[in-house]
């Protein structure tokens, strides 16, 4: 079995698998000039050839455990018919859904269609892997979890609090549950048809977790993680699933207790061993050294990831960050945090 697959097994693989969030992206100049080549983002995560190229470029450069689908987690929206566009140096732009009628515009029946380039991108990249001779990198495919997707098609974009999505939570409960629900069956689609295609591992991307109540995240977050973990387990026995609750914080344990998941995802600002503990020990954990740290690189980074390494020595564990690498990071510094980590 793959290393990070092991790991996912609940063994203790040392030096621990690794990989990086956002490792295909603009920190690499051989991503900037694909991206030049295709200025329209979302025509780049609709382009087969090319998607496969941008996540094959960092395991080259770095021969990482793992190669995550070049995609966005906003693709899901895209492909239930809602608009979707990333303006240069804005980040993605969305209409707003506010209310009923945005609910009922939704149409799952074009998923499928709509996301075909994208498998064609998974099985391509898993071919691509096998011919370069990458043998041993995992393949993972993703999702965002349906709270977190919902946050960007409520505020129609980012938002510094979450206040429209968090205040229709409240104030309209049956239409943002029923929000909930198509992407929860939405997403238990467009992740089965990802293992079909050959991921081998996926991951559920919760960025904004934390921005809920202990109430509200047993809700939007567990539940429909847990609805998702059972769906693709009842189809695909085996395959792997790592949950990102990201600014979780206590409620983690509760997390994946709850969800069934072989892997949680810490995010910089929680003690990785304190999480770990609270976790049951079969339970993967992964992350979590700072993006800013990686900037930094030298000794700042040495003491930062042999912090992390130390405290979770003997426990099943993936090296990551606990967000995704910036694009001001000097690719020399991931090559030097690949030897740390690989010296254990
Ligand atoms: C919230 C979220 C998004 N997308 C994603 C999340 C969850 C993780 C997190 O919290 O960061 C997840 C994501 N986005 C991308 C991937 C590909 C795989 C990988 O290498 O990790 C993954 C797994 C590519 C991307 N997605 C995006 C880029 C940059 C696009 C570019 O080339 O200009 C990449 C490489 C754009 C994106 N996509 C999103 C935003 C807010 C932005 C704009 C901010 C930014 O530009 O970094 C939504």
């Amino acid at each position: 079995m793959k290393r990070l697959l092991r790991s996912l097994d609940g063994e203790a693989v040392w030096p621990p698998p690794v990989w990086l969030m956002r490792q295909a992206g603009r920190y690499l100049p051989e991503y900037r000039a694909v991206r030049a080549k295709v200025p329209d983002f979302v025509a780049l995560c609709l382009n087969p050839e090319l998607s496969t190229e941008v996540t094959l470029q960092p395991i080259r450069r770095y021969g990482f455990d793992a190669a995550i689908l070049f995609s966005d987690i906003l693709m899901l929206p895209w492909a239930l018919g809602h608009g979707l566009a990333f303006k240069e140096g804005e980040g993605p732009c969305l209409p707003e859904l506010r209310d009923e009628a945005g609910v009922a515009a939704l149409d799952p029946s074009r998923l499928t269609d709509r996301v075909k380039p994208i498998m064609e991108t998974v099985q391509r990249i898993r071919a691509g892997l096998t011919a370069e001779g990458f043998g041993e990198t995992a393949l993972i495919g993703f999702a965002g979890a349906p709270f977190t997707v919902a946050c960007y098609m409520v505020e129609g974009g980012g938002s510094k609090d979450f206040a429209a999505v968090r205040g229709m939570a409240y104030t309209q409960p049956k239409v943002f549950q029923r929000l909930m629900d198509t992407l929860t069956d939405a997403t238990i689609e467009y992740l089965s048809a990802q293992v079909t295609a050959g991921a081998e591992a996926l991951m559920l991307f919760d960025s904004w977790a934390g921005v809920l109540s202990a109430n509200m995240f047993r809700q939007h977050v567990i539940a429909p993680a847990a609805k998702i973990v059972q769906a693709l387990r009842a189809r695909h026995p085996g395959i792997k699933l790592i949950g990102f609750p990201r600014l979780g914080g206590v409620m983690v344990g509760e997390y994946a207790a709850a969800t069934g998941v072989d892997g949680v995802g810490i995010d910089t600002g929680s003690d990785i061993a304190a999480v770990a503990d609270m976790m049951p020990v079969h339970i993967a954990v992964q992350g979590n050294l700072d993006p800013l740290a990686v900037v930094a690189g030298g000794n700042a980074m040495r003491v930062e990831a042999e912090g992390i390494l130390d405290a979770v020595r003997g426990r099943p564990f993936i090296f990551n960050l606990g967000h995704g690498i910036v694009p001001q990071t000097p690719p020399e510094n991931v090559a030097a945090l690949l030897e740390i980590v690989r010296a254990g």
